[in-house]
């Protein structure tokens, strides 16, 4: 029998987390079969941590993020943001995907405005709109249109949309992983920068060892699907990282390791 100060001790969030996923475990059903892809994943965020989900292709980091995001709800388990229970999606928390999806009829500006059309606060709150493609250096292509846009611009064009909604917690589902290695180095520059001065907590899945240590200061490796947290790594180094950086080396060689590759430089 659970005794009421252990089942306490299981289902209280932990003090102060901006973010808290206990024992989240999920599956779909295919056809009829069950396809099991989280697995008693529990994991606790700090108000304004920069962290990293890193795991083999298909092992559930997606589905993990949309939980997080109020997309979808988990078979077992619970989601905390600042201790309320996450039911649904909410601006507090935005979604930033590979693909930026902006809708090529409208300007920049009005696609970075329709976070807040949505929530029927246009009219007062167009600023934010300004200052969200500030931010993100777009300020000169506000009247410009999808099709006029670099990748990278559009990308960011997608994040000033979910900036606008000023997010508590940034959820960002390999945001860079379809632009050139060029602009990939130079948005990784732009986002711990932007990270630093919002101080939003973020959640970065990606596939790249190194963007992770380069950007997060903690970063979780998933085992294969069900995904399972099999290490919890803090990355203690100041910002801006070196990539030649010893440290972040050696981390990244245990990364690889745990993901089942070998560290060839
Ligand atoms: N809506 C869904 N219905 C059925 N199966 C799904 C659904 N969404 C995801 N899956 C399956 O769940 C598993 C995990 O998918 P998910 O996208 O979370 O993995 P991932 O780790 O993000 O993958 P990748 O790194 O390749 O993007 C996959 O096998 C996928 O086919």
């Amino acid at each position: 029998m659970v005794t009421a100060a252990l089942a306490e001790a299981v289902t209280h969030p932990a003090a102060g987390a901006a973010l808290d996923i206990e024992q989240v475990s999920h599956a779909f059903d295919i056809d009829g079969t069950e396809l099991p892809v989280l697995s008693d994943v529990s994991i606790s965020v700090e108000p304004g941590e920069f962290v990293a989900l890193l795991g083999p292709s298909g092992c559930g980091k997606s589905t993990l993020l949309r939980l997080v995001a109020g997309l979808d709800k988990p078979r077992a388990g619970r989601l905390r943001e600042d201790e309320s229970r996450i039911r649904s999606p909410h601006p507090s928390r935005v979604v930033v995907f590979q693909d930026p999806t902006l809708f090529p009829w409208r300007s920049v500006w009005d696609n970075v405005a329709l976070g807040l059309e949505a929530q029927g606060i246009l009219k007062s709150q167009r600023h934010r709109v300004d200052d969200a493609l500030d931010l993100v250096g777009l300020a000169s292509f506000r009247n410009a249109y999808p099709h006029q846009l670099s990748g990278g611009m559009a990308q960011r064009v997608a994040l000033a949309r979910a900036l606008v909604n000023d997010p508590k917690i940034l959820i960002l589902d390999e945001p860079l992983g379809k632009l050139d290695s060029l602009t990939r180095i130079t948005m990784q520059a732009e986002l711990v920068s932007l990270w630093q001065r919002k101080g939003f907590t973020t959640l970065l899945v990606t596939h790249d060892a190194e963007e992770a240590l380069v950007l997060a200061n903690r970063v979780i490796v998933f085992s294969d699907r069900p995904a399972r947290v099999k290490a919890d790594i803090r990355v203690d180094r100041p910002y801006p990282r070196h990539r030649g950086d010893p440290y972040l080396a050696d981390l990244r060689r245990q990364i690889l390791g745990l993901l089942g590759l070998d560290a060839t430089w």
